[in-house]
């Protein structure tokens, strides 16, 4: 499909289904370096993170890797309204865990901004970020990325997990609002 209707607005393909597996599992490979013998604790940020944070968890074969979920919430329609809301906080102790912090998209930065304070207060003893996609034009925050899928121009995008009004998050590829939208 090179284009999708999501709702009131169009979208065109701009990262497909293959590319984005074969990025995903290079990904986990990486990690599954990085990560051996440190019993991993893998923090998927919901909602938008569940299908790249479910992806990765499948390829990752290091010993004694866990998996937990986090719930924040910004984005109303296309604009994020820059206030982060908690809606779901960890259970899990992560004092002097291995955290690897699994983010679908890092736009204005604000919600990995938060996510990563609210692990630090729990003192994990090091943190991993990865993100499936990275706006750096719309980036407003200085964070670390330990592991990157694509860098994207400034648009709006759905698919693979991200959602536009809540809708479009089960699309494989990844769309790109059109120009004239
Ligand atoms: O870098 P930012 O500008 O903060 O944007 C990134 C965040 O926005 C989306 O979440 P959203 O708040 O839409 O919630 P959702 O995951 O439930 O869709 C996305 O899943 C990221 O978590
Ligand atoms: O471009 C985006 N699309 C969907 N959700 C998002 N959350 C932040 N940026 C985006």
């Amino acid at each position: 499909m090179k284009t999708v209707q999501v709702l009131d607005k169009r979208f065109k393909l701009s990262i497909s289904e293959e590319d984005i597996q074969k990025r995903v599992n290079e990904i986990a490979q990486q990690m599954n370096k990085d990560l051996e013998g440190k019993s991993p604790l893998f923090v998927c940020i919901l909602n938008g993170a569940f299908m790249f944070a479910s992806d990765i968890f499948k390829q990752i074969t290091v010993e004694n890797s866990s998996i937990t979920f986090f719930r924040l919430s910004s984005y109303v329609g296309t604009k994020s309204t820059g206030k982060i809301k908690l809606i779901m906080g960890f259970t899990e102790d992560l004092a002097n865990r291995t955290v690897v912090i699994l983010e679908d998209i890092v736009d204005t930065g604000v919600t990995i901004q938060n996510t990563i304070e609210q692990v630090k207060a729990h003192k994990p003893k090091e943190i991993y970020i990865a993100t499936l996609v990275y706006k750096p034009e719309a980036c407003k925050v200085p964070v670390n990325l330990d592991y990157v899928g694509f860098e994207i121009p400034n648009k709006f995008i759905v698919g693979y997990g991200l959602d536009y009004d809540l809708m479009g998050r089960n699309l494989p590829a990844i769309y790109t609002l059109a120009e004239d939208e």
